[in-house]
């Protein structure tokens, strides 16, 4: 059985085509990161998914549920977990009191173990939170009655790098212990880090449902690469590497680049592409330089739209 199947979803604001005839299955046991830049639709669906609103058409199924029966979904969410963007908790009360509440409703059997794990000073008022802080008092409040399925919108907004590390580690273990995880994203380097699959959604339309190994083998590596001697454009050839820019560094930041020894060399160039060959070509590569610098990341969710999708979000 699927955890959550949606199928045809569309909802319209007025003139506003937020989702349209969006489909996907998020499978029992995996962890599926809904991707999309800024208004693209993600919380459109993750509010649809959750029963906060009506479809315009299509249907969508929670746990076996559709989320247009009301009393089916009710019970169906008594097992799922939910972290909405922004959280809006009781500014006057503790956080304590909060999750009290939240465990009236649904239990919160693992309260203690999330507590110790996120660090959450749970005594004080909301309204002396920080951003971070309230984001995680509302995973603890996700978790803590132990949910099959939890779903997320945006859970690591705020988190600082070392909270997210954390994050990360307790979403792998959770989905080890079988728990159902769906997560809403705009950056492609986080969800990588904990997702099988992705779906990602732009202008309101499903691009692509994937394997996240197969999304990053095709989107590959954008480079940054400083090097001491002047290089031509023409001198750049290397299998796998797309959307070649060359320019000369200013001098300045050439010497901070190299350590700021006062080996300043004014001839530095910065070469940036993308890079979808094989790695070792590209060690060999780097190899006939004197390397001042070298970054490579994962290519942005807005350059693989560029790459891989036309305007109207079709693959090319
Ligand atoms: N209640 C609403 N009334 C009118 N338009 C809305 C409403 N909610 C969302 N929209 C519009 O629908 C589109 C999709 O918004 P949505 O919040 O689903 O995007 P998102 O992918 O979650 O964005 P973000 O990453 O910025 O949170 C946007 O154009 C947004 O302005």
């Amino acid at each position: 059985m699927s955890a959550i199947t949606v199928n045809g979803l569309t909802k319209e604001y007025g003139d506003v085509l937020a989702n349209d005839a969006v489909s996907f299955e998020v499978e029992v046991g995996e962890t599926f990161g809904y991707l999309g830049p800024n208004g693209a639709g993600k919380t459109t669906t993750i509010r649809t998914i959750m029963g906060f609103q009506s479809p315009t058409s299509g249907t969508a199924t929670v746990l076996g549920a559709d989320v247009r029966d009301e009393a089916a979904l009710v019970e169906a969410k008594e097992r799922v977990g939910y972290l909405p963007s922004n959280p809006g908790f009781d500014e006057t009360a503790t956080g304590t009191e909060i999750l009290d509440l939240h465990a009236s409703v649904k239990g919160d059997s693992r309260r203690a173990e999330l507590l110790d794990l996120f660090d959450v000073p749970v005594g004080r008022k909301i309204r002396g939170y920080s951003t971070g802080q309230k984001q995680k008092l509302g995973l603890v409040q996700a978790f803590m009655h132990d949910p099959d399925l939890v779903v997320m919108d945006e859970p690591t907004a705020g988190l600082d790098p070392l909270v997210q590390q954390r994050f990360n580690e307790f979403i792998r273990e959770e989905t080890r212990q079988g728990v159902t995880v769906f997560l809403s994203s705009h950056v492609l380097s986080e969800v990588r880090r904990v997702c099988d699959r992705v779906g990602i959604i732009r202008d309101g339309r499903i691009v692509t449902v994937e394997r996240v190994g197969a999304l990053l083998d095709r989107s590959g590596k954008f480079v940054r690469l400083r090097v001491a001697n002047h290089v031509d454009a023409g001198e750049v050839s290397l299998d796998g590497a797309h959307d070649v820019s060359v320019k000369p560094v200013d001098a300045v930041a050439a010497g901070a680049a190299a350590g700021g020894s006062g080996a300043v060399a004014s001839t530095a160039t910065e070469l940036t592409f993308t890079f979808t060959g094989d790695l070792n070509t590209l060690v060999d590569f780097v190899d006939d330089f004197d390397v001042l610098e070298l970054d490579i990341e994962e290519a942005p969710l807005e350059e693989i739209f560029m790459r891989f999708y036309d305007d109207e979000g079709v693959a090319v």
